[in-house]
């Protein structure tokens, strides 16, 4: 298995330049210098100052933008002020994107476009809300997301696609490794039947929810999960561990 391992860390609305300097601190002293994509995801209004204070080797993203390129679209960004500052990333179609702020699949999918068309990295997120699970409904939602982006993804090299079951999300309750196998499992056969084999092998399936700093290495072992994307442990010390969970 060539795909290498991917860690994400959704800072989502939280924190400030002072309680910023804990991370860089606990990132400057604890993270090796050879770790390989580790990406963390910042409030907009501080990614120029995080790029000026992150471990050079860690990668910035944003936590969202718009899917056109300029224009009259108040309080909205766009890949290209995001690469403007130096960021690289971009995580597009977090639940809370989707649930809190309706964020349609086609929108979704449109704003993922347009950030690879610009030359962004996309961690696009997927997933399904807790009553779907319990109708049986999970792969019937996250394949319909899966294929909403389809239409607007030419290059799969730089996506990474996040599977986020909403309710494991801040909940402590993470899905068990068989639980997230499956789905992981599921999506890549998806995948492979939907786009290509080539992209089933080669892009990136990683989970987020709940995932810290003691649960992350028996779901690092399931063979198609291929890293994490985590909230709440990404704002402590246990995200270094959770960096080094297949080390
Ligand atoms: O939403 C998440 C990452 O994007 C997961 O959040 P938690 O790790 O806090 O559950």
């Amino acid at each position: 298995m060539t795909r290498k391992f991917f860690v994400g860390g959704n800072w989502k609305m939280n924190g400030n330049k002072e309680s910023y300097k804990e991370i860089f601190a606990f990132l400057n002293e604890n993270l090796s210098s050879d770790v390989e994509d580790v990406v963390v995801g910042v409030p907009s209004i501080y990614l120029d100052y995080v790029k000026n204070n992150l471990p050079k080797n860690i990668a910035l993203a944003a936590q969202n933008c718009y899917k056109v390129e300029k224009g009259a679209f108040t309080g909205e960004i766009s890949p290209d002020m995001i690469k403007d500052i130096g960021a690289t990333w971009v995580i597009l179609g977090h639940s809370e994107r989707r649930n809190v702020f309706g964020e349609s699949d086609e929108l979704v999918a449109e704003k993922i476009g347009h950030s690879l068309e610009k030359g962004l990295h996309v961690i696009a997120c997927i997933g399904e809300l807790l009553s779907e699970r319990e109708s049986g409904k999970t792969n019937e939602v996250v394949f319909r997301q899966m294929n909403a982006m389809k239409n607007h993804i030419k290059d799969w090299s730089k996506v990474v696609i996040a599977y986020e079951p909403v309710w494991a999300i801040g909940t402590g309750k993470t899905a068990t490794p068989a639980q997230a196998q499956e789905v992981h499992q599921d999506l890549r056969k998806w995948i492979s039947e939907n786009i290509s084999k080539d992209v089933a092998e080669n892009v990136r399936i990683i989970y987020g929810g709940s995932v810290t700093g003691s649960n992350c290495r028996e779901l690092a072992k399931e063979k198609d999960i291929d890293g994490f994307l985590v909230g709440g442990a990404s704002l402590k010390k246990e995200f270094v561990q959770i960096v080094n969970a297949r080390v």
